[in-house]
Formats: C-alpha cells, sequence, structure tokens
C-alpha cells in the first residue's frame, strides 16, 4: 500500500510558565493507505499531541514549531499546485503549508478523531441522529462543491455560520441528511437505529455512545481516523466489540486508522504497524512483528516486558522503573532521553541517539546505539556515574546560555 501520510520532522511545543516543553520532538512517520498504525507509549510521551498536531487541534499555549504533515490526495494536490507549488509532491500536499482555513476543512472529508470520551464530541442538548446528520450535511456540501478544497472551506464555513448562528440546526438537516444518520449509527452496530437516532446521549449507554461518536466521525468518509484511546474507558467486553468495529469499518471504508492507546494487547490486535513514542520522541518504529517479536530498544523490550498473554485485552504497559522526563527543554540533556532508565545504557548513550528518519515505512527503525553495537557490560553506565555525568552536562549547558 502506499503512504497516505508523510509525517517529517514534525515537533510541537507547550510555551508554559515552567518553560518550554518539547511534547514532541522532530516525529517521522508514515500512515498507509487502509492500515492501522498504531502509537504507544507511557502517559505523557506525546502521542496526544502527536494526533492534535497532525489535525491542527493543538491549543495555545501549544504551537507547532517546525515539521511537514504531507497527505496523498491528488485533487487537492491539483488545486494547490498552481499557486503554491512548492506545498506541493506529487499527489502529496503539505497541509502546514495551507492556511488555517483549508486545514480546517480538511476535518471531516480527510482526518476525523475520536476520543477516549464520547461527550468530547457529542453535545448534551442535541439528539443523537441530529448530530450525526449535521456532520453529512456538512460534507455534503463539500461534495457537492466541485472545486472541491477552497471552496470546500467555504462550503464548511457557510455550514458552521448557518448552524451556530441563523438557524438552529435542526431546521437546515434535511429529511435525506437524518436518513444518511440513521444508516449511519446501523453501520456501527446501533440496535433500532431510527428509535435511537431520536434519543439524547445521555440516553446511550457508554458502549453505544462510543459507536455513536465512531459514527459522527465516520459521516465526512474520512481518509484518516485518529482514535486516542477510544476504549480505555469501557470495560473488557465492550472494548472488544469496539476493537472488532473499528477494524471492521476499515476494511469496509478503506479508511486508514491512526490508533493510539497504552494497551499493547490493542496493539497486537488491531494494528499492521506500530511506533512507540518515549519523551516526545518516536524511539521504534516497524510493522507489528518487527516491534513486539523482535523489539531493539530496551524501552520498548521493557513495555512489552512479561506481557503476558497477547490474546488478553486487558494487559496494560508494563511499569518500568522511574518516570517520563517533564521534557522540559532546559531540563533535557543531549543524550539518549531513556539513559537514565535504561538497563543498557553505556558510555554511548551520554549523546543522542539518532533514528534513521529516510527509510520509508517498510523500514524496522529504533532511536537507540545498540542499533550500531552489541551491548559491551564494559561500557555500561553505573548509575552513580550516569548521575555524575549528566549533572556535569546540564552544568555545562547552563554555562552556555
Ligand atoms: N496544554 C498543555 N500545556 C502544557 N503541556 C502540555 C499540554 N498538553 C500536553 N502537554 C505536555 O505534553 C506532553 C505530552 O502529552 P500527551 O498528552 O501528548 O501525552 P500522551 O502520550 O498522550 O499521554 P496519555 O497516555 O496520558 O494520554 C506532556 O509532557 C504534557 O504534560
Ligand atoms: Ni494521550
Amino acid at each position: 500500500m502506499s503512504d497516505l501520510l508523510r509525517v517529517r520532522d514534525l515537533s510541537t511545543r507547550f510555551f508554559t510558565e515552567k518553560g518550554q516543553v518539547n511534547a514532541c520532538e522532530s516525529l517521522n512517520f508514515d500512515v498507509r493507505e487502509e492500515e492501522v498504525f498504531g502509537v504507544v507509549g507511557e502517559s505523557g510521551s506525546g502521542k496526544s499531541v502527536a494526533a492534535l498536531s497532525i489535525i491542527d487541534l493543538v491549543e495555545s499555549p501549544g504551537k507547532i514549531t517546525s515539521g511537514e504533515v504531507w497527505y496523498r490526495n491528488p485533487t487537492l494536490a491539483e488545486e494547490t499546485k498552481s499557486d503554491r507549488p512548492e506545498a506541493v509532491d506529487g499527489e502529496f500536499v503539505d497541509i502546514r503549508q495551507l492556511t488555517v482555513r483549508e486545514r480546517r476543512a480538511l476535518r471531516g472529508p480527510s482526518f476525523s478523531m475520536i476520543f477516549q470520551d464520547p461527550m468530547s464530541s457529542l453535545n448534551p442538548s442535541i439528539t443523537v441522529g441530529e448530530q450525526i446528520a449535521e456532520a453529512v450535511e456538512v460534507q455534503k456540501r463539500a461534495r457537492s462543491n466541485p472545486r472541491s478544497t477552497r471552496s470546500r472551506t467555504q462550503g464548511y464555513g457557510l455550514a458552521n455560520l448557518i448552524s451556530s448562528a441563523v438557524l438552529p440546526s435542526q431546521d437546515y438537516v434535511s429529511e435525506e441528511s437524518h436518513a444518511e444518520a440513521v444508516s449511519l449509527l446501523e453501520q456501527v452496530g446501533i440496535p433500532d437505529p431510527a428509535d435511537r437516532a431520536e434519543e439524547y446521549p445521555h440516553q446511550f449507554s457508554g458502549g453505544m455512545l462510543q459507536r455513536a461518536m465512531i459514527a459522527q466521525a465516520l459521516a465526512g468518509e474520512p481518509d484518516l481516523l485518529i482514535a486516542d484511546e477510544p476504549t480505555t474507558a469501557l470495560d473488557v467486553t465492550i472494548q472488544a466489540q469496539i476493537l472488532d468495529l473499528l477494524r471492521d469499518l476499515q476494511t469496509e471504508t478503506g479508511m486508514s486508522i491512526m490508533l493510539i492507546t497504552h494497551n499493547l494487547g490493542v496493539v497486537a490486535r488491531m494494528c499492521d504497524r506500530v511506533g512507540v513514542m518515549y519523551a516526545g520522541e518516536l524511539v521504534e518504529r516497524g510493522s507489528l512483528e518487527d516491534v513486539f517479536d523482535r523489539p531493539v530498544h530496551p524501552y520498548t523490550k521493557g513495555l512489552l516486558g512479561s506481557l503476558p498473554d497477547l490474546e488478553d485485552p486487558a494487559p496494560r504497559l508494563q511499569p518500568i522503573e522511574g518516570n517520563v522526563p517533564d521534557l522540559l527543554d532546559s531540563e533535557m540533556d543531549d543524550r539518549c532521553y531513556f539513559a537514565d532508565r535504561c538497563p543498557k545504557a553505556m558510555e554511548e548513550c551520554l549523546s543522542h541517539p539518532s533514528m534513521d528518519d529516510a527509510g520509508g515505512s517498510d523500514e524496522h527503525e529504533a532511536r537507540c546505539v545498540l542499533t550500531e553495537m552489541e551491548y559491551d557490560e564494559s561500557r555500561a553506565l553505573a548509575s552513580d556515574r550516569f548521575e555524575r555525568n549528566s549533572g556535569t552536562a546540564e552544568t555545562e549547558v547552563k554555562q552556555n546560555d
């Protein structure tokens, strides 16, 4: 399969009172068409910020500070080529070079996102059917417009304007959109969809709400669905049902899914390829088999640790001693961020390891010196030695400032 998305050197920072937080540091990865790409890592490793950065939903004090997000869309590429050739590479468009409006217009028909908490996407005071019908309506305006992207922006803006300011939303949703909403509810496995469409979110169970949110996200027929811990809040049986649903929908629609999760059982069950994040960076990526059966990075190995049984949907990441650093730029030394927790840290780990980023989506890569050398016990960093070293490094940084 060819790539749908090529993320290059994407960095996102939060400018806080404590200082600059490097939440995502020069991310490089591809998402192929029709695949499920998993992103795993401990809490605070930057998974959600990475997702939000792709669809341009990072909020202040956060800011995308660099990088490119190349999205394969021949129509958009054709439209963009004439006035912004530098934003186009063959059938790919760097969405970071589009205007805010243009990027916003891609939400729905190109990218949509679902979250752990369905109520972050659903409005409690509007019936479920109505909300999904609105999403359908927005999409229809976009599609009916021949000059899709730029007009799509206007269509989307207009729909928003009408729904939010001029008319109550119920008035502009056509019968047809309503019928489509019902069929979407049916598609995501909601029984009696016509009746359930008339209900409000609070009348739905957790699993049904999750399905409704998925239906809403599908209304735009997105090329990429980003699912951020979509099943974490659900009990195990419902989790499995929702994951099966996502897998089935992926197959039916041919969309790609970027699945963010703590749960390695979920990754094993769902994903074709995996990226492992640590301290704002991708530290390993490759096919599910590469990463799970032949992990290179000690962090990945640590996560996989004593993973009991991949069939068991419950396993969580194994706790590794120590914590994810808090990603404050001033406190991040120029060395492997995992070194102080790593059982295989060596002298070489006192400089920051690189990862081969030019490699395409077929490559298995890890950000670790162990890709270049065998572990050598005589070069091991004793923990006191390590602390002394990192202390020195920090002092040096401060003196340079
Ligand atoms: N609004 C914000 N202001 C300041 N820092 C933030 C903000 N949002 C996220 N961060 C920081 O960015 C880093 C990455 O956070 P992110 O939410 O992406 O982690 P995550 O891997 O998704 O974790 P979790 O598994 O807990 O959801 C963290 O250090 C977090 O503190
Ligand atoms: Ni998160």
